[in-house]
């Protein structure tokens, strides 16, 4: 289980997070959702360590690692995929995969990401930086993935994509989630994350506006919350 605990977080005297609570129980699906500057992408860093709260906790099944950095997250289990994606552009598809490997299980890793994205495996002396967008986020998602991460806290993994691209990489999301992956998701196109979600949390201003299943939602509420979103 992935906690938040009453977190309260900002930057630089802003406050952006006041007070959220949210719990991605071990094997689930939670979608976070909001609309622009609510503090979605502010969460996740939160949560994957890189932005320190100024108040609340951040646990790992009871463990408190509030005060962690980001590679003790890591070696918990806990592995952020970052909006931008988080490459190294001037790396090979190869060297990506094989720096996120535990030493002497690099080419073990290599082989399970070009399981995962069959097209990364046709590229891989190319430069990070010279793929298209669709293979970047594969790329991205298959560093997560060599980690066998227990958590993987994934923000707006669809973002500028091709519908085909973002098919592809939702089936892999439902792969990863049936093998038991717990996954936090933050996600532009509503439907799509709530399709795939055992629980949604939507937040609004930096607060939770609701928390549930996504059946719950009602609809109209949700549409209330966001102003220009579409789907
Ligand atoms: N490094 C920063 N310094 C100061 N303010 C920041 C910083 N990063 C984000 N903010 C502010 O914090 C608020 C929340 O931003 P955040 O990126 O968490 O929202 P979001 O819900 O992910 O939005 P979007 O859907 O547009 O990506 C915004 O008002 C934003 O301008």
């Amino acid at each position: 289980m992935f906690e938040l605990e009453n977190v309260h977080a900002g930057y630089a005297g802003a406050t952006v997070l006041r007070g959220v609570s949210l719990r991605v129980p071990a094997g689930s699906v939670v979608a976070l959702l909001g609309p622009n500057g609510a503090g979605k992408t502010t969460l996740l860093r939160v949560a994957s360590g890189l932005l320190r709260p100024t108040a609340g906790r951040v646990l790992v099944d009871g463990r408190d690692f509030t005060a962690a950095p980001p590679h003790r997250l890591v070696a918990a289990g806990v592995c952020h995929v970052p909006e931008g994606r988080g490459v190294f552009p001037s790396l090979s598809v190869r060297d990506n995969i094989e720096v996120q490997a535990r030493p002497g299980t690099e080419a073990e890793a290599f082989d399970r990401a070009v399981a995962a994205f069959p097209r990364l495996g046709e590229r891989m002396h190319q430069q990070a930086g010279t793929l298209s967008g669709g293979e970047q986020q594969m790329l991205a998602l298959a560093r997560a993935y060599v980690q066998r991460p227990a958590v993987v806290l994934l923000d707006e993994v669809s973002m500028g994509l091709a519908p085909k691209v973002v098919d592809e990489i939702f089936a892999f999301l439902a792969r990863l989630a049936a093998e038991g992956t717990s996954l936090l998701l933050v996600e532009q196109y509503v439907a799509r994350a709530l399709g795939s979600a055992d629980y949604v949390y939507l937040l609004n201003r930096g607060e939770l506006a609701f928390v549930g299943e996504p059946t719950e939602l009602d609809a109209t509420a949700l549409a209330a919350q966001y102003v220009g979103a579409s789907d």
